[in-house]
């Protein structure tokens, strides 16, 4: 018997972006699947917070985004959120006047099956050894974990992510790689935007490279120990 047809998770094709004259995303083609974890992986400037962005809405941008087959090519930000999108941008966006819990309990719930406070403190202990910690008093890790549980609320399920390992100490990274993998494991699915290669590694199903707005490589997990493959990543990323 024929497998039904499974439509992928997000299908993006000849995805193109522009910051007012300047075109900086020419033709970006990728999909995950359901569940999947994948990366955007590319030197600075390449084209990879620009995709997120794009897929978010929150650039001018042509070509074609489908999630579970709808087309959100044309919609405005906040009606792609309600498709269950999440995006954590890296610059966090916290309330930094207020505390960790009242941070939690702000967002609004845009689909059902947003997690509860107890759950996101399961999730991220440091949290809750914090909850009456002013946004300005935490540490950027602290920050960063806060910034993700705040999307966790809203009931999104498709997470965009981008860069959440920046600047943190090794710790942190780890605690935040454990934290990833659970929300695999409950079904999220995943696209984050990452420089720092061996973290992705740990975690990641498939990586993108992006270069000068474009995918130029993709290579699956169990491809990373292949002859030839480092090679090809250090020659795209320098790694
Ligand atoms: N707000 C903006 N206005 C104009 N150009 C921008 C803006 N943001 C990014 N760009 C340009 O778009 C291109 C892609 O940048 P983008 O931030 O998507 O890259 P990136 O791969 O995420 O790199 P980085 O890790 O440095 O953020 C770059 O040439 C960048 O200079």
């Amino acid at each position: 018997m024929l497998e039904p047809h499974r439509e992928k998770r997000l299908r993006v094709e000849g995805l193109n972006a522009f910051y007012g004259d300047s075109h900086v995303l020419h033709g970006i083609d990728l999909h995950v699947e359901r569940g999947e974890l994948v990366t955007l992986l590319g030197r600075n400037g390449a084209g990879k917070t620009s995709t997120l962005r794009a897929v978010m809405g929150l650039i001018e941008r042509r070509g074609e985004v489908r999630l579970d087959g709808a087309d959100l090519s044309r919609l405005p930000p906040h009606k792609i959120a309600r498709y269950g999108i999440g995006y954590v941008p890296e610059e966090r966006g916290i309330f930094s006047s207020l505390d960790v819990t009242e941070n939690l309990l702000l967002p609004p719930q845009i689909k059902p099956g947003g997690m509860s406070v107890e759950e996101i403190y399961a999730l991220f202990p440091n949290l809750k050894e914090r909850a009456d910690s002013q946004g300005t008093k935490l540490s950027g890790g602290e920050q960063q974990m806060l910034a993700m549980a705040r999307i966790l609320r809203t009931g999104a399920d498709f997470l965009l992510l981008d860069e959440v390992t920046e600047g943190l100490a090794p710790v942190i990274i780890e605690q935040i790689g454990i934290a990833i993998g659970l929300l695999k494991e409950r079904g999220f699915t995943i696209l984050l935007v990452e420089q720092n290669f061996p973290f992705a590694s740990r975690i990641a199903d498939r990586h993108y490279v992006i270069e000068n707005g474009r995918v130029v490589d993709m290579v699956a997990r169990d491809e990373l120990g292949a002859p030839g493959v480092s090679e090809r990543l250090h020659s795209f990323l320098g790694v």
